[in-house]
């Protein structure tokens, strides 16, 4: 039997056959404003609720704003974090800031991925974590995508090694029909691709379980949406439009 990390997004664990199989790193793709940081921090905090820890490496956003953007859907992780069971790695700001100076976990450079595998392999430890969500990796080798590959496999070592259930945050844009990164894709053990689309003169959002290794899963093109609870995926809901993808190589 596959072992299997409940993310607790309603409607997801179904259409996943039960969550994710337990140490898969799953890229979480998707254009501008899909829901990539909703989904991550809504996963990483239905595990604290469960006593499960988590670490949130943040490359995109002040780590103060990841604290105020989860709050407003009651996600107040405060008392978790000064428990030491959720762990912000400020991978933002440089260290660089009055509001820097107060972050526990802070990575210099963020070009360094050595430097950003050590916090991340101590805040892991110590905050027993369980869960992992990096937003984004993409950040990680926008001006180098040679190395694109070679980091996600660098980072994938780490956080199954240490036994984690990972979610990579990638951003492609509207336009893009892949993943994410020549060569990314295959390193991943899963992709979730978020979408939005314009149908009929408004925006829908879907999204598609491109590929999990470990268990089988639905192949539809689910429609969700953002509530001030988070996201609720509709297992019933299934949005017929016609797209292609194609895997980058
Ligand atoms: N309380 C809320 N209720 C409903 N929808 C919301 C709420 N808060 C945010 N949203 C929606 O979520 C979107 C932002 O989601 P999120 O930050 O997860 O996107 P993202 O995919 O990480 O984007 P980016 O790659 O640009 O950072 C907003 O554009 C908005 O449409």
């Amino acid at each position: 039997m596959v072992e299997r990390v409940k993310t607790g997004i309603p409607g997801f664990d179904e259409i996943l056959n039960g969550g994710i199989p337990k140490r898969n790193v799953v890229l979480l793709s998707g254009g501008p404003g899909t829901g990539k940081s909703i989904f991550g921090t809504q996963f990483l905090w239905n595990g604290l609720q469960l006593g499960e820890g988590g670490v949130y490496v943040a490359l995109e956003e002040h780590p103060v704003q990841v604290r105020v953007n989860m709050r407003q859907f009651g996600w107040d992780v405060r008392q978790f974090e000064a428990e030491g069971k959720l762990a912000i790695v400020d991978a933002f700001t440089g260290g660089v800031g009055e509001a820097a100076k107060k972050e526990k976990y802070v990575v210099k450079d963020p070009d360094d991925v050595n430097e950003l595998v050590d916090v991340l392999r101590t805040a892991i430890k110590e905050s027993n974590a369980q869960r992992v969500v990096v937003d984004s990796v993409s950040t990680l080798y926008l001006t180098r995508p040679a190395v694109a590959r070679s980091i996600v496999l660098q980072l994938k070592k780490v956080l199954s090694g240490m036994g984690t259930t990972s979610i990579l945050v990638s951003q492609v844009s509207v336009t893009e029909r892949g993943f994410g990164g020549p060569g990314v894709e295959h390193a991943a053990d899963g992709i979730v691709r978020l979408d939005l689309d314009e149908v009929d003169g408004e925006l829908v959002r879907s999204m598609i379980i491109w590929k999990m290794r470990g268990t089988a899963h639905s192949m539809k093109r689910h429609i969700f949406s953002i509530t001030d609870k988070g996201i609720v995926v509709y297992p019933e809901k299934v949005l017929k439009t016609k797209r292609y993808f194609l895997v980058s190589e």
